[in-house]
């Protein structure tokens, strides 16, 4: 799938002042942050656009990227958007992202982010194979999910910085495990490498899609795509 034509994709990313779920952080990192992108099925040119752009969309669904500060969020997004690596040093995002949603003050963006949770439709949920604490806060991660999306909201957990070899500290079967602990999809990527990160995005737009046509006899197991696209294309298990 061509991810230009099928799939729109605008991001912007946030900082809260608070940590992260737990409070703890991630140890790299004091803060963490959603980051938020919306993606744009493109069906036909004919329809009044629900974005603010001029572009013209059939469903317009809303993906946020979650996880600790440092954990890649802004990267992956950058990589997937750009096919760039943002290399160079870390600029934590502060509040959300110009690209697309003026930034609230970081004062009220704790609200502003549960505001936004409850109305995506997908999450990706980061953690950082080099960053223990990332992994750990997972579980308060999806607690607050929970609470705050939607019951029926596409989730997806995310193990980047897959190519950072010596500096793991998490084994890829940890991830896999934690995630069919809380029945959710998983993949390792690295937005250095672009390993996986188109995959994860399609992925759960092929979801997002197969929900919105309603055809319940087509049920779309979004794990299975990834495995068998794995596969296929011989990538990408660190
Ligand atoms: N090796 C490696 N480094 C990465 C990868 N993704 C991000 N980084 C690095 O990790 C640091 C943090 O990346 P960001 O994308 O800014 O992290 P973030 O999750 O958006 O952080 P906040 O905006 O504070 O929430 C940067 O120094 C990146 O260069 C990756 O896949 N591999
Ligand atoms: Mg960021």
């Amino acid at each position: 799938m061509s991810r230009k034509k099928a799939v729109k994709g605008k991001a912007a990313t946030s900082s809260p002042s608070a940590g992260s779920p737990t409070g703890k952080g991630t140890g790299k990192a004091a803060k963490s942050s959603p980051g938020i992108v919306q993606m744009n099925g493109v069906v036909h040119p004919s329809r009044p656009s629900i974005s603010n752009s001029s572009e013209f969309y059939d469903i317009a669904f809303k993906v946020m990227l979650v996880g600790d500060s440092g954990v890649g969020k802004t990267c992956l997004l950058v990589r997937f958007k750009d096919g760039a690596f943002l290399a160079g040093s870390f600029i934590s995002t502060v509040g959300i992202d110009f690209r697309i949603w003026d930034t609230a003050g970081q004062e009220r963006f704790r609200s502003v982010t549960h505001a936004y949770y409850r109305d995506a439709h997908a999450l990706l949920l980061l953690y950082d194979v080099t960053n223990k604490s990332s992994f750990d806060n997972i579980q308060a991660w999806l607690t607050e999910i929970h609470e705050y999306a939607q019951q029926d909201v596409v989730l997806m957990l995310l193990g980047n910085k897959a190519d950072a070899t010596h500096e793991r500290v998490v084994k890829r079967e940890d991830g896999e495990r934690l995630a069919k602990e809380f029945g959710v999809p998983f993949m390792e990527t690295s937005a250095r490498s672009g390993l996986n990160v188109e995959l994860a995005f399609t992925a759960v737009a092929k979801e997002l899609k197969h929900r919105s046509m309603k055809d319940p006899s087509e049920k779309f197991k979004l794990q299975e795509y990834v495995n068998k696209e794995m596969k296929s294309t011989g990538c990408c298990r660190s």
